[in-house]
């Protein structure tokens, strides 16, 4: 076990504001994807402690939805301030539990930390109505209420942000919770727990456990009836299990799923901007998000100089351990996630597509793949149907922009598209025609706290962040008052 921020997180569970062990003091090894050691051992949760931590959050949600606002806004601001302060702990924890280059992982701070801020700005909002109905004879309030006690899945690419952006607003609208992180990277959560009890967040408020079998502690909580919202950021397969999980009690559900990206690049779009974004499209996270682009779709008539360029400047980036200067491209999170992108890579090819740079594993310690880029791929290539989660872009071309909106769309998921073009009706036209929850115009990212993060069609329903992002935890009530 190394002397690093790994070795000063609390690794026992957090429940009802105290630290403990799993039953049977059970653990499990968290990994360095760059290095292949383990990092800590940290509590590997039954069924009983996922159970004590949902009685937990039950036990403290009338007393928490009863606090004032304004309390729990300042909460929140002071964590939004503390994880400022602390951004370099919590960088270091995501770059070795996750392997993202250090500088993104002080970017993840930054984006996770303003839900905290957002939120706490949000805390005091909250809102309802007073009309009278059409009729005169009665008044109509509609109040807003906390809805209670939530359950909180959250991935491995994002181990705080996707922690922050559930909580954030989940402590605004006053509900309480059981967060789950992934198995992958718990000490984040961990350290993220430890710092909101620091801010004066109440015992049985916030609850994590960890745990290596995420299916069997998770579904009895999802059915049973004291837990009222699911909210949960992964795969569609996983999702869709959940969703029928949670109808049995009719759960409220979020789900921000998969997504499969396209990046359309319009013959008038300035190219060099184009490639920038799609630098960032692909490679944000060493291509292992849902919002990453997955399918290049570039006009006939500049396929050439955007393919060189962008092929260029995906042969400069840096592979390597994230702790090391220079480095822009970490390992993947496992040895399956290499070979699952190099699955995608070899039936690409064996259908004709051809490899411009990269294209290979890399040999030794850690799970590093080099960045690659490919041309002529084709339509039922499994890479323009299934979500690569790693840094491979593959290139196609078109000549009609009514085919590439369709091409665009031919996809079960609906999570973001991206495109570039300098024509603002053309801008307006392709906005309104995609198939997608968010759209990043000659941008190649769209995430920020203050927008709605989410999609369609399969890549999932709820938004996170935003002025929608608190109603996903509040209930509508009316009252009728006769006069
Ligand atoms: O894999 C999906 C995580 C979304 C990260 C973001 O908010 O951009």
């Amino acid at each position: 076990m190394s002397e690093t921020a790994a070795s000063k997180v609390k690794t026992q569970l957090f429940i009802g504001g105290e630290w403990r062990d799993a039953e049977g003091g059970r653990t499990l090894d968290v990994h360095n994807p760059a290095t292949e050691e383990v990092l800590a051992s940290v509590a590997d949760a039954s069924v009983a402690d996922g159970a004590a931590a949902l009685s937990a959050a039950a036990a403290a949600q009338a007393d928490w939805a009863k606090t004032a606002p304004r309390d729990r806004s300042e909460m929140l601001r002071k964590a939004f301030e503390l994880l400022t302060e602390r951004a370099d702990f919590f960088a270091e924890l995501m770059t070795l539990e996750m392997g993202k280059p250090l500088a993104e992982a002080k970017g993840e701070v930054v984006y996770g930390s303003e839900f905290f801020r957002w939120f706490a700005e949000e805390a005091v909002r909250i809102s309802g109505r007073w009309s009278t109905a059409p009729n005169g004879a009665t008044r109509l309030v509609t109040m807003k209420q906390p809805v209670g006690p939530c359950l909180m899945i959250t991935p491995w690419n994002f181990p705080l942000a996707m922690g922050t952006r559930k909580i954030g607003p989940a402590l605004a609208a006053g509900c309480t919770m059981v967060v789950k992180p992934a198995a992958e990277t718990p000490l984040t959560m961990l350290a993220l727990a430890e710092l909101v009890q620091e801010v004066g967040v109440p015992a049985g408020v916030l609850n994590v456990i960890t745990t290596s079998d995420s299916g069997g502690v998770m579904e009895p909580l999802i059915r049973d009836s004291r837990a009222r919202k699911l909210t949960f950021t992964g795969s569609t397969n996983v999702g869709r299990n959940l969703v029928e999980q949670s109808a049995e009690q009719l759960l409220r559900v979020s789900m921000e799923l998969g997504g499969n990206a396209p990046f359309i690049v319009f013959d008038d779009a300035d190219i060099d901007k184009a490639v920038e974004g799609a630098m960032l499209a692909k490679m944000r996270n060493i291509g292992e998000a849902c919002t990453a682009a997955n399918r290049f779709f570039v006009h006939e008539s500049v396929a050439a100089e955007f393919s060189k360029k962008f092929a260029e400047k995906m042969a400069e980036m840096t592979v390597g351990n994230g702790m090391d200067d220079g480095v822009t491209v970490g390992p993947l999170i496992t040895a399956k996630a290499v070979a699952g992108v190099q699955e995608l890579l070899d039936d690409a090819t064996s259908r004709g597509a051809k490899v411009v740079t990269g294209g290979t594993p890399v040999e030794g310690k850690g799970f590093f793949f080099t960045p690659t880029v490919l041309t002529d791929v084709p339509g039922d290539a499994r890479m323009a149907a299934e979500e690569i989660f790693g840094p491979v872009a593959g290139i196609q071309t078109f000549t009609d922009e009514d085919d590439v909106i369709a091409r665009a769309n031919a996809t079960e998921f609906g999570l973001v598209g991206y495109f570039f073009t300098q024509d603002f009706s053309r801008a307006i036209r392709v906005s309104e025609a995609l198939e997608y929850g968010m759209v990043g115009v000659n941008q190649g990212i769209v995430s920020n706290p203050a927008a709605p993060f989410g999609g369609v069609k399969a890549s999932g329903f709820g938004r996170e962040g935003g002025f929608e992002g608190i109603e996903e935890y509040l209930e509508t009530k009316y009252v009728g008052l006769a006069l």
